[in-house]
C-alpha cells in the first residue's frame, strides 16, 4: 500500500491543461447508471441512448498531453486510474457486433503514454481498483494517526471509484485493501530478518524464530498480539469478503467489468481491442498485455511466497496457468520446452513498477531464509530428507547452533509456510464460492433455457469439460481450479522435513 492517501481527484487545471474533463467524464459513468452489455442484455431505448450520449462525451475529449504529470508519481496513478475506469466502461457498455472494438484517440494517447512511463499495461490493474483507490471515512481519525500505511486504521478506508455502485463491489476491494494494510507488518518483519541473516550467529537465529512466529503463528506466537501470525490475519480477512460481497453480485454483475483480452489468443466471439489514433506518437507500441484486474498481481502474497523460499514449490516457472500443466519445481518438470512465461512473471507485469522491483530485490538476495532454516538444522546434526534441497544456497556460516534452537526455527519456518497454505485453502474457497460455483449454475441455466437439440451438444460439452480439469478461465486466463490447487500443493511440498 502506498503510504500516502492515493488522489481522490486530478487537479482542475496543470499547467494550463484542463484534466477535469476526464474526472468529469468519469464522475457521469459512475452516476449515470451505465450498464454491462453482452449478447443476453437487454437495454430499454432510454438506457442505449444515454450510454451512447457518454460514450460520444468520450470521443470528443480534447488529447491532453501527459508532461504536466509527469512531476508527481500521485498524479500519474491518478490519470491511469481514470483513463483504465473510462475505457473499461467505454468498451464493455459498447452495443454487441462483430466489429472490433476501437478506443477513441483521447484515450488511447494519453492511457498508452502513461503505461510507458509507468511500465504498466493500458488497462485495468489490480493498483486502479485497490492500491490507489481508497480514501478515508473520516480523514480527522486518520490524521490522528501518523502517516505510515501500517498505522492505518483498516476500518475508516472507503473505496473511490466502482462500476456497479454496489455495496458488495467496495467490499470486494476493501478486502483486498486491508489484507495489504495487514501485509506492511509483514514487510517490516522481512526487512528485519534479511538484516539478521546477513548477521547468521546463533542470537540471529533466535531473533528471525521470533520474526517467522509473528508472521506465521508459529509455536511461541500464542503469547503474541495476534496467535494467528500475521498472515493468519491476512486469512481472516479474506474470510471476511463472505460477509459483505454477494457471490452472485460478484459473478454476475461485477466480474464482467473487468474482462480484458489476451491480444495474442482471442477467444471466439472475442473482439479485438484497437487503440485508434496509437500512430500518432511513434514512441508507443501496440499493447500485448490486456488482462484484466486480479489479485493475483498483488505483490504481497507473492513477496511471502519468496521471502519464505516457497515459490520454486508454488510458483514454479513451468506454472503459466494453462491448460494441462502441472507444477513441478522448474529443474524436474517434464515441460521445460514450454515458451509461454510464467504466471508469476506476468502479473508482475501488471504490479507497479517499485512492487517488481522489490521482488527482484527479494529474489536476489544473497542469503535466503530456507538457507539459513537447512545450514541451521546441519549445524546442529540434523539433515534433511534426501538428496540436496532446492533453496539451499549454503552461503551462511551458521555455527554452533544449539539443537533447541534450530529445532525451534524450524517449526516456527514450517508454520509460517503452513499459514500460508491454509490462507491458499480459504482463497481456494473464496474462488469456488465467487466464481466455480456460480459458473456450473450459469451453465446449468443456460442449459435448461437451450431447445432440445443443443442440449444434448451442451451436455456433451459440460462433459468434455470435466473430463479436461475443469477449464474455467481466471481473469488473467488461467485454468483457475488446477492451477490455484498445484499453487496450494506446492506451498505445501515447501515444508522441511528433517530425517
Ligand atoms: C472474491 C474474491 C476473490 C476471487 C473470486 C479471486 C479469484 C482469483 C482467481 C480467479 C485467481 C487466478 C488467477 C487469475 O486468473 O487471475 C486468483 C489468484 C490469486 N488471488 Fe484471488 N480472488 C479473490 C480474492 C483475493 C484476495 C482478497 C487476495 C489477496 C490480496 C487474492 C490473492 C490472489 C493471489 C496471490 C493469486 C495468485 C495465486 C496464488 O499465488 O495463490 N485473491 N484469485
Amino acid at each position: 500500500m502506498p503510504p500516502d492517501l492515493p488522489l481522490a481527484r486530478l487537479p482542475s487545471v496543470l499547467e494550463g491543461y484542463e484534466y477535469e474533463c476526464w474526472e468529469k467524464v468519469l464522475d457521469d459513468s459512475l452516476t449515470g447508471g451505465l450498464r454491462f452489455v453482452n449478447k443476453d442484455a437487454r437495454l430499454s431505448r432510454e438506457e442505449e441512448l444515454r450510454s451512447e450520449h457518454w460514450r460520444e462525451r468520450v470521443k470528443k475529449l480534447p488529447v491532453l498531453p501527459i508532461t504536466p504529470l509527469l512531476k508527481e508519481e500521485t498524479l500519474l496513478r491518478r490519470a491511469h486510474h481514470v483513463l483504465a475506469w473510462i475505457m473499461h466502461f467505454y468498451i464493455h457498455t459498447l452495443p454487441v457486433s462483430f466489429s472490433d472494438i476501437h478506443i477513441p484517440p483521447p484515450i488511447t494517447l494519453p492511457l498508452l503514454q502513461l503505461s510507458r512511463e509507468m511500465q504498466l499495461p493500458p488497462v485495468l490493474t489490480y493498483s486502479d481498483t485497490v492500491l490507489y483507490n481508497w480514501g478515508f471515512i473520516d480523514p480527522k481519525v486518520a490524521t490522528s494517526f501518523p502517516s505510515v500505511t501500517g498505522t492505518i486504521d483498516p476500518k475508516n478506508l472507503r473505496v473511490l471509484t466502482t462500476f456497479t455502485s454496489t455495496p458488495s463491489e467496495a467490499h470486494f476491494y476493501l478486502v483486498s485493501a486491508r489484507m495489504e494494510l495487514i501485509g506492511v507488518r509483514a514487510l517490516a518483519l522481512m526487512q528485519s530478518t534479511l538484516d539478521e541473516l546477513f548477521v547468521g550467529d546463533s542470537i540471529a537465529v533466535r531473533r528471525i524464530t521470533q520474526y517467522l512466529d509473528k508472521l506465521g503463528g508459529g509455536p511461541n506466537a500464542s503469547s503474541l498480539a495476534s496467535s494467528r501470525g500475521i498472515i493468519g490475519e491476512m486469512e481472516i480477512e479474506l474470510n471476511d469478503m463472505t460477509t459483505e460481497c454477494d457471490p452472485r453480485v460478484f459473478y454476475d454483475e461485477i466480474r464482467p467489468w473487468f474482462n480484458g483480452i489476451d491480444p495474442s489468443n482471442l477467444k471466439e466471439g472475442e473482439r479485438k481491442w484497437i487503440f485508434d489514433g496509437i500512430e500518432l506518437d511513434k514512441m508507443l507500441e501496440v499493447p500485448n498485455e490486456l488482462s484484466g484486474p486480479s489479485a493475483g498481481q498483488s505483490s504481497i502474497i507473492h513477496a511471502l511466497d519468496v521471502f519464505l523460499g516457497v515459490q520454486q514449490y508454488s510458483h514454479s516457472k513451468n506454472l503459466t496457468g494453462q491448460r494441462g500443466e502441472t507444477n513441478q519445481p522448474s529443474s524436474t518438470s517434464p515441460s521445460t520446452q514450454t515458451q509461454k512465461p510464467s504466471f508469476l512473471s506476468r502479473m508482475q507485469l501488471y504490479m507497479p513498477r517499485h512492487h517488481r522491483n522489490f521482488l527482484t530485490h527479494l529474489q536476489n538476495q544473497s542469503r535466503s531464509l530456507r538457507a539459513l532454516v537447512i545450514d541451521t538444522l546441519a549445524s546442529a546434526g540434523l539433515s534433511i530428507d534426501g538428496s540436496p534441497v532446492a533453496g539451499s544456497s549454503s552461503s551462511l556460516s551458521v555455527d554452533s547452533v544449539d539443537l533447541n534452537d534450530a529445532l525451534a526455527l524450524l517449526h516456527s519456518y514450517n508454520a509460517a509456510v503452513m499459514a500460508l497454505k491454509s490462507l491458499r485453502d480459504s482463497h481456494i474457497i473464496i474462488v469456488t464460492k465467487y466464481i466455480i460455483g456460480p459458473a456450473a449454475r450459469s451453465r446449468r441455466e443456460e442449459q435448461e433455457k437451450a431447445p432440445q437439440w443443443q442440449k444434448v451438444k451442451a451436455e456433451k460439452e459440460l462433459e468434455e469439460e470435466e473430463m479436461d480439469n475443469a477449464p474455467l478461465k481466471g481473469t488473467g486466463g488461467t485454468d483457475l481450479a488446477q492451477f490455484l490447487k498445484g499453487v496450494r500443493d506446492g506451498t505445501r511440498d515447501a515444508i522441511i522435513q528433517p530425517s
